[in-house]
């Protein structure tokens, strides 16, 4: 078997919406990023990266390339994911947790989940999305971003 680990954060700036977990999420800011933000699924892609020794996200898909401007990062998602495929490992669990003090998001973690569970090819009950704020502490909590933890484990096919 293999752990691995991802943490990801994304800085707000103007805007009316985000991207989290593949959900769009209307919100009164949105995130500064090369791709789509999307912090959760940054973390998951460097967690699965990190239980095979591949590095991280940004050694994969450079924020200087152009191919990824705005990239939709479930896509992103789905490449670490044939890399962990074609190594011969597949997924046993996920967790994951999503700092903000805002937006509240406990009404889309289902649907987060369901889309983990369909890009990493597993059933909804390997994969478990949470949140927190920070109790109005930090960075997190003067609403000045946002950041996700994201630990898997693999197991050999
Ligand atoms: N952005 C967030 C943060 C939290 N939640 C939900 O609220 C519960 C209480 O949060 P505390 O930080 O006060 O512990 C938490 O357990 C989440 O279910 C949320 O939906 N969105
Ligand atoms: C996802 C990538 C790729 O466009 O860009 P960002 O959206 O800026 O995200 P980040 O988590 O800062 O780094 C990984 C990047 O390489």
């Amino acid at each position: 078997m293999r752990i691995g680990h991802g943490y990801d954060v994304h800085r707000f700036q103007a805007g009316d919406f985000i991207t989290l977990g593949g959900v769009r999420i209307e919100h009164t800011q949105a995130f500064v990023a090369h791709s789509d933000g999307d912090v959760l699924l940054h973390a998951v892609c460097d967690a699965l990266l990190g239980a095979l020794a591949l590095g991280d996200i940004g050694r994969h898909f450079p924020d200087t390339d152009p191919r990824f401007n705005g990239a939709d990062s479930r896509g992103l998602l789905r490449v670490v994911m044939n890399m962990v495929d074609g190594k011969g490992w597949h997924v046993i669990n996920l967790d994951c947790t999503i700092l903000a003090q805002a937006p509240k998001v406990s009404s889309h973690i289902d649907l987060m989940r369901t889309y983990l569970a369909q890009d990493l090819q597993v059933g909804l009950e390997q994969v478990n999305v949470k949140a927190t704020t920070t109790e109005q502490l930090g960075y997190i909590g003067r609403e000045e971003g946002i950041a996700a933890h994201a630990v898997v484990l693999l197991g050999r096919r």
